[in-house]
């Protein structure tokens, strides 16, 4: 009997092919991510006009195909990933020249998906995604709006391409909410930065050296996450497990809450949604 011969490399035939139009810090999480968990970086390609920036890409991932001519990118893609800023998006989506039924998935703040596909001037299959830079290192939180003519598979390979970079990978049914999670985590991030920055600054200020603050800050933000994230009690419980009556947390929360933190969280958040929708109108108006 003659031996079946057995294959000695991968078959990456049924990986998509993946295009990033834009090869910015976004694009550069997602490649990342896509490269850490074995997606073939044939099947990767990217774009980006600015050459101080695609060289250091080309660098970092050298055996993607790279160039500046979006249209020669895109070319037999499956998936076209959108990854410019919402500013540049009108022009570089007009500029496309979609032949196929490849997926189109943009990660533009605000930019609405009846905007892109008018651009397009086709009816091709496209999902709105806001990831967060947490991408940067696996660990992501991403929300999906898929168009009608997104398929199943494509839903699927989208949240593969996702979880690559996210623990947290969401569709929603509505497409403004999208502007929600971009104001809870496509901007959260920048949140929390910033009560870090000044919660170090106040041990300083208080005459912690800055190395001690810096750490205690973090590893407090950190932990305190991880037990959100593994606790059976609610947010609420494992602040009042932490407030011991008439001791010190109780001081802190009720200085806080005499400053109006909540309204405040709750500004910011819908600040960041009303600043999507705003930029959407901006550049939907042609
Ligand atoms: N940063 C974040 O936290 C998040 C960002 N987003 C969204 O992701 C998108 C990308 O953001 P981010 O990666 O931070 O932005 P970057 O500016 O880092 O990346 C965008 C890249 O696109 C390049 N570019 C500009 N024009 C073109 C063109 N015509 N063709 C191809 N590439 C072009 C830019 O080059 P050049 O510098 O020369 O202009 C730049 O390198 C944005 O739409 C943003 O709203 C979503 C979630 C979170
Ligand atoms: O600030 C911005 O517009 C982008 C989108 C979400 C996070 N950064």
């Amino acid at each position: 009997m003659i031996p079946t011969s057995q294959p000695t490399t991968t078959d990456n035939s049924n990986k998509p092919i993946i295009a990033f139009i834009g090869a910015g810090n976004m694009a550069e999480a997602v490649i990342g991510g896509l490269y850490a968990s074995g997606h073939p970086p044939s099947h990767l390609r990217f774009s980006e006009p600015f050459d101080e920036r695609r060289r250091y890409m080309e660098s970092k991932f050298s055996e993607c195909m790279s160039g500046t001519d979006n249209n020669e990118i895109i070319k037999d893609a499956d998936v076209i990933i959108l990854a410019v800023k919402p500013q540049v998006i009108r022009d570089v989506v007009s500029a496309l020249n979609c032949e196929s039924n490849a997926l189109i998935i943009s990660i533009a703040a605000g930019i609405r998906t009846e905007d892109i596909l008018r651009w397009l001037k086709t009816s091709q299959p496209l999902v709105r995604c806001m990831p967060n830079t947490p991408a940067l290192i696996g660990e992501g939180a991403v929300g999906l709006y898929a168009t009608e003519s997104v398929s199943e598979t494509q839903r699927d390979t989208t949240v593969g391409i996702m979880s690559a970079v996210a623990k947290e990978v969401m569709w929603v049914e509505k497409e403004p909410l999208i502007d929600t999670i971009t104001g809870i985590s496509g901007s959260g991030p920048a949140y929390y930065f910033l009560f870090m920055e000044t919660m170090t600054q106040a041990g300083i200020d208080a005459g912690l050296p800055e190395e001690q603050s810096r750490a205690l800050t973090i590893q407090t933000c950190l932990g305190a996450a991880k037990m959100a994230q593994s606790s059976e009690h609610d947010l609420s419980t494992l602040r009042k497990n932490v407030t011991s009556p008439n001791g010190t947390t109780e001081a802190a929360i009720k200085s806080m809450e005499a400053d109006n933190i909540r309204q405040i969280i709750k500004d910011a958040v819908f600040s960041a949604e009303r600043r999507g929708k705003e930029i959407a109108d901006e550049m939907g108006k042609n």
